[in-house]
């Protein structure tokens, strides 16, 4: 026996994306049902950026022990108990929790449904009994672990992204399978906690970033004593618990104690009548306009990971944004994929926003250019002992700066001024002339940007024959 529920907006789906629309829209006073099927919260919170980035921070820890001596202080090899790290990861998203709760949301007047919901016309949803009646509809069910159909990979036990946090026991030889952020992110925080690590990418690891950039992590990441090996297509799985082999492309195998699968995402549109609605989708997600709308119904948004383009958090977050000015206010939207930046959390860290200089070779007409500035320029640092590290831009005839790609200590903090410039049409003499604070790593965006001025200013001579000319003025 169904109720009927009437409302401006049904969410569906109560991770990143979904739960910023609902927050947005329910404050401003539109009434909203938000249908989470399992853990509210969603993929962010509870399997993916705050667990790997509290491992990660717990790895850093035990980095910093065998690392000190240069700065006098006595290294050693720490002791880790990973199941204490992992109490560390449980706590770090318990404390977050209550953000994301029932409760909470209750609170701002979401009526939330716990329960998976399935259009069953398209103008309606079904979930937990209800029959939910919307103006607009939100689709955020986000994304799962792709698990490639590789032969023998169903009769061993391997873990994903939704299963690592539940170890307790180290693993003492950890196969990842990917090359991607995920794959790397997870490599180095277990490298750091003590296991050895093999990476198997079948093409080439950090793929989507400037070469020259991912080169420099690459070869951190290898000096640390993981084994990346790239060109290494994973194309068979045997053994068992403990004992674990992948066979590889060509004939080579490796063995570890445990296998993590992390080769991509599986946008999550099954199993929500999307057919029933009219809504077009493919296993990329649901399709939709510049605006997050289904090409096929109207009613019907679709945002974060379902909706088929970049997979970030704050990807999702700003496309609520989004949804809410047009759904909400009937405002013109587009979604502008050329200005998000992004960040990989390996140590040294990796950043990019706009284009990267191979991308920039292949789009721009000619008259661009490209900077660069090597942190062993930068005071700050020298002074940390953290030298390893690059800022490429890439800037356009006149100015306009097209891309930013970082590799150094905090370089998913220090691409944020890229992204405020781009998403504001800046020039790069913008970013010449503001004030950094010394020391800081953030005088490289300064230097870079000043890079393009040199040859500009010290190398005209008509300059120098100016200001002679000023000065014999008196
Ligand atoms: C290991 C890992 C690390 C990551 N690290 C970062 C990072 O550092 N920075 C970053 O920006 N991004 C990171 N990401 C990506 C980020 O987690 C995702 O891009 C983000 O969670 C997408 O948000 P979403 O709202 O689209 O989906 P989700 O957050 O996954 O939320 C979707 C929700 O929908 C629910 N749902 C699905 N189907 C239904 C249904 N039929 N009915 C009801 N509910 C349903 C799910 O239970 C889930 O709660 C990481 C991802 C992984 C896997
Ligand atoms: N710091 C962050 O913001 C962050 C961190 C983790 C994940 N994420 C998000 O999650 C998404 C998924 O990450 P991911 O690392 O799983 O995917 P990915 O697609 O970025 O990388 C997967 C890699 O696996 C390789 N691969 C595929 N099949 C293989 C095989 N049989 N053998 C060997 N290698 C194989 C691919 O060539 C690819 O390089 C990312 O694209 C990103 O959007 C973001």
């Amino acid at each position: 026996m169904s109720d009927w529920i009437d409302t401006d907006l049904c969410v569906i789906g109560g991770g990143s994306g979904g739960l910023s629309v609902a927050a947005g829209a329910a404050q401003m006073g539109a009434s909203v049902v938000l249908i989470e099927g399992h853990r509210m919260g969603g993929d962010c919170l509870n399997y993916g950026c705050v667990p790997s980035k509290a491992l990660i921070a717990a790895a850093k820890k035990a980095h910093a022990h065998r690392s000190s001596a240069p700065f006098g202080v006595t290294a050693d090899e720490p002791a880790v108990d990973y199941a204490a790290a992992m109490d560390h990861v449980k706590r770090a998203i318990a404390t977050i929790a209550p953000h994301d709760s029932v409760e909470r949301f209750e609170g701002l007047g979401v009526r939330v449904i716990e329960a998976r919901a399935a259009f069953c016309s398209p103008s309606e949803v079904e979930a937990g009994g209800h029959v939910i009646r919307a103006r607009r509809f939100v689709v955020a069910t986000g994304s799962s672990p792709f698990v490639p159909p590789i032969p023998g990979l169903d009769s061993v036990p391997y873990l994903t992204n939704e299963t690592l946090w539940d170890l307790r026991e180290r693993p003492s030889r950890l196969i990842v399978i990917g090359g991607g952020p995920i794959g790397l992110e997870m490599a180095q925080a277990h490298r750091r906690l003590g296991c050895e690590v093999v990476v198997l990418e079948a093409f080439k690891a950090l793929a989507r970033d400037d070469a020259e950039i991912a080169a420099i992590a690459l070869d951190r990441l290898r000096a640390e004593g993981i084994d990346i090996r790239e060109g290494a297509k994973a194309t068979e799985v045997s053994g068992s618990a403990g004992a674990i082999r992948v066979g590889l492309e060509g004939g080579d195998a490796v063995e570890g104690s445990h296998l993590l699968v992390a080769v991509g995402r599986r946008a999550n549109v099954s199993g929500l009548g999307l057919d029933k609605a009219g809504v077009e989708h493919t296993d990329k997600g649901v399709t939709v306009d510049g605006g997050l709308r289904s090409v096929s119904n109207r009613r019907v948004y679709a945002i974060g990971d379902v909706a088929g383009g970049l997979q970030f958090t704050h990807v999702a977050n700003y496309q609520a944004g989004l949804v809410i000015r047009n759904a909400l206010f009937r405002l013109p939207v587009r979604n502008r994929t050329d200005i998000v930046p992004w960040a990989t959390y390996t140590d040294p860290e990796i950043a990019q926003v706009g284009m990267t200089e191979a991308e920039a070779a292949e789009s721009l007409p000619h008259g661009w250019e490209v900077h660069r500035f090597d942190f062993a320029g930068n005071d700050r640092a020298i002074a940390e002992g953290r030298t390893e590290g690059l800022i490429k831009v890439v800037v356009a005839k006149g100015g306009k700066i097209r891309g930013a790609s970082i590799v150094g200590p905090q370089a998913g903090e220090l691409i944020l001024p890229w992204a405020l410039a781009m998403s504001q049409g800046l020039k790069i003499g913008a970013m010449a002339g503001v004030i950094a604070p010394y020391p800081t790593l953030s005088e490289v965006s300064k230097r870079v940007a000043g890079a393009y001025y040199t040859p500009r200013i010290f190398g005209r001579p008509w300059i120098k024959r100016l200001i002679r000319l000023l000065a014999r003025l008196g």
